[in-house]
Parts: C-alpha cells; sequence; structure tokens
C-alpha cells in the first residue's frame, strides 16, 4: 500500500474534525521560526488527546515533553475552567517558545511550564504532594520511558490515564538488535508495560501525516 494514503486519508479527517485555530497554527509555525524540530503530534492525536482528557474529565494533566507547546494546548483546552495542566521541558528555548504559544492560546493560567530535567522534577512534584494526576502525557525523552512510567504512577490515583508517545518508531521495536537509544527505550518500555499489573494497557499503532508510529495508553487499577 502507498503510505500517501495515509496521509491524505490524515488529512480528510483533519479538514472533518480535527480543525486547528490559529493558535494551534501559529504554534506550528513557531517551531520553523525558532529553528525547532517538527515533533508535536498531528493535528488528529490531538484532537484524539482532547476526547480522552474530556473522557477522563480531567482537572489535573501532567506532561512530559512540551517542545512548542502543541499537545498541551490540545489537551489543556479540555479542562475545566478550574483544571490545571503541568508541562515538564528540558530546554529553555522550547519553554519560552511554549510560553508564548500558550499565552497566544489564552492558556496562561491554567498552563505551568516547569523546566527542567523530567527525570528531576517528577520526585520534586511528588515531594510537593502534587496529583494525583487525571491523565499524564509522556512524550519527553525516550530512553528513559520505563522511570517515566514508574514515577508516572506514583502521580497517578485508581483510573488515571497514562499516554506515551512513540513506542513503536516505524516498526522498528520489533527488531532486538536494534541500536537506537530510542528504539531501546520504547522496547524496554512497552516489554515493562507488558508486565505491569498495576496497570490496564495496550498499545495502538498509529498511520498518518507523521511516521509510522504509535502510542501505549494506560489505566491505572
Ligand atoms: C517530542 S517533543 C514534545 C512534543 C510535544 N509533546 C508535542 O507533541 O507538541 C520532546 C520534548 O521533550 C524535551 N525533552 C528532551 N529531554 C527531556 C528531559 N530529559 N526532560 C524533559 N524534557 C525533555 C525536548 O526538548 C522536546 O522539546
Ligand atoms: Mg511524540
Amino acid at each position: 500500500m502507498n503510505n500517501q494514503i495515509f496521509e491524505s486519508v490524515d488529512q480528510y479527517i483533519s479538514n472533518l474534525v480535527g480543525h486547528e485555530d490559529d493558535a494551534l497554527i501559529a504554534t506550528t509555525h513557531s517551531l520553523a521560526e525558532a529553528g525547532m524540530p517538527a515533533i508535536s503530534i498531528s493535528p488528529n492525536q490531538g484532537k484524539f488527546l482532547q476526547l480522552l482528557a474530556l473522557l477522563c474529565k480531567a482537572k489535573n494533566i501532567l506532561e512530559l515533553g512540551t517542545l512548542a507547546g502543541y499537545s498541551t494546548i490540545w489537551m489543556a483546552r479540555a479542562l475545566p475552567k478550574d483544571g490545571q495542566l503541568i508541562t515538564l521541558e528540558y530546554d529553555p528555548k522550547h519553554a519560552a517558545v511554549a510560553q508564548k504559544n500558550i499565552d497566544r492560546a489564552g492558556l496562561a493560567s491554567q498552563v505551568q511550564i516547569r523546566t527542567g530535567k523530567a527525570i528531576d522534577i517528577l520526585p520534586q512534584l511528588v515531594e510537593e504532594g502534587a496529583g494525583p494526576f487525571d491523565m499524564i502525557f509522556i512524550d519527553a525523552d525516550k530512553p528513559p520511558y520505563t522511570e517515566y512510567f514508574q514515577w508516572a504512577l506514583r502521580l497517578s490515583r485508581p483510573g488515571t490515564l497514562i499516554v506515551a508517545d512513540n513506542v513503536i518508531r516505524d516498526g522498528k521495536v520489533l527488531d532486538e538488535n536494534n541500536t537506537e537509544p530510542a528504539v531501546q527505550g520504547a522496547r524496554r518500555f512497552n516489554a515493562m508495560l507488558g508486565a505491569n499489573t498495576a496497570v490496564s494497557a495496550t498499545i495502538l499503532q498509529m498511520v498518518g501525516i507523521k511516521e509510522y508510529d504509535g502510542m501505549a495508553f494506560a489505566i491505572v487499577k
């Protein structure tokens, strides 16, 4: 099958039900303007996460990996007026670009960007008594996904939805000899998820305008 069909159908779907407003379009443009990588989720994936946040009736969302705030904006728009989203970003330049995008989207009072390594901030959140979060989206660097998931569990309650992006990696996760750190991180994460009795989980492979990849979904028991 020609991969072009996946892109065309993805576009067809977003034209119908994944409409991006000016704030989301400007957020995507800000990536190129700031010389940042175009590695945000797609519009349809953003809409999907927004629907999941609505389904969870999420009032508290945690995100790992902000980039320019594209996924942040999709999810934060599912929050009630008194809801909050905390997003963790290592790169101060990314955090600054994201802050502008979040301000432009009118979400400044509901979104807090915490700058630093997720692996350092997660214990701080536990220490502060943050959470439990209703939904957690893991989309930062891939090698420590397993450790991020363990911290996510500590910041959860029964029923929390944990989503992890990019866990299929163009199908490379099938290759146990692949040496790419991101692939090894995803393989280690997926194996842990399969054996984790604290959650009920699944993984969906995804095609579309982005590379062939997938997301993992886990509900805390
Ligand atoms: C794939 S991008 C996030 C995309 C974003 N969630 C979206 O879909 O719009 C990953 C982000 O994680 C950040 N990152 C990398 N290592 C990190 C770390 N150790 N802690 C926190 N963020 C990190 C990167 O700087 C990058 O901005
Ligand atoms: Mg991603």
